[in-house]
């Protein structure tokens, strides 16, 4: 869509990774030209789409309502919808993500850091969730990924939502400090609840999340920060996606 201006990085990643990427703008489902049912996984890049007027996901989560149904129909067969920064803030937009009881109702937001302004910087996180998709290649670990947004800072309509995220174990990533051993500014860039940098659905195919792994896929894209990284954090996270989607062929 218009404004959205990481598509390349977001292309050449999942290229990288063994899947055969097709760039598919709004105008292309309007026309009929493509259809989002032809394609295994859908990764909804970051950007300013429409300028990030109203909020931030708005305007694009309003153009793509004209294809819930397609959507769901995504959902319904386990397939990926990955929301990177705009493409996140587009899925809580659509109630797509955390969707706990599965009713496609808007309960979180993305709003503006607490900071009040754009954060542009490598930050951490580690996992501590049982996803399927990332458990074996993020278990335990604390990884370097970068963030730039204003707009990034998670919050649940309710604790019941709260609640049943973590219930159902939907907190995928959460920031840390480069040990893991805490949080807090400048660590967490944006003031989101509980440090999250990134959630899923309750059936963990639906993925959101403000870092750019797309950013680092290779090793001399991360920051030197003394440790060893033998490739880049978006190596191992697109592979997880790979790996997971041709399971589901197989
Ligand atoms: N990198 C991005 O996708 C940025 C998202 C959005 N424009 C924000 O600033 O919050």
């Amino acid at each position: 869509m218009e404004g959205t201006n990481n598509e390349e990085e977001a292309y050449l990643s999942l290229q990288r990774s063994g899947f055969i990427p097709d760039y598919i703008h709004i105008f292309d489902l309007n026309s009929g030209r493509k259809n989002l049912l032809d394609y295994d996984v859908l990764l909804i890049p970051g950007g300013f789409s429409a300028g990030d007027y109203i909020r931030a996901g708005a305007i694009f989560a309003a153009r793509l309502r004209a294809y819930i149904r397609d959507l769901q129909k995504f959902n319904d067969l386990n397939r990926v919808i990955l929301g990177i920064c705009n493409g996140f803030q587009v899925l809580s937009e659509l109630g797509m993500l955390p969707d706990t009881g599965n009713k496609m109702e808007r309960s979180m937001v993305l709003a503006v850091n607490e900071s009040n302004r754009f954060e542009c910087r490598y930050t951490y996180f580690n996992y501590t969730s049982r996803n399927k998709i990332f458990e074996s290649a993020f278990r335990d670990r604390i990884m370097q990924v970068p963030v730039a947004h204003l707009e990034g800072r998670v919050l649940f309509k309710n604790e019941n939502i709260l609640d049943e995220v973590l219930q159902n174990d939907q907190i995928l990533f959460k920031y840390t400090n480069p040990d893991g051993t805490g949080s807090g500014y400048p660590w967490n860039p944006n003031g989101s609840v509980m440090d999250i940098a990134g959630i899923s659905n309750e059936n963990g195919n639906v993925i959101g999340l403000m870092p750019h792994p797309e950013r680092v896929y290779y090793n001399f894209q991360m920051m030197p920060d003394g440790h060893v990284h033998e490739k880049g954090t978006g190596e191992y996270f697109f592979k997880a996606i790979y790996n997971y989607t041709k399971k589901l062929f197989d």
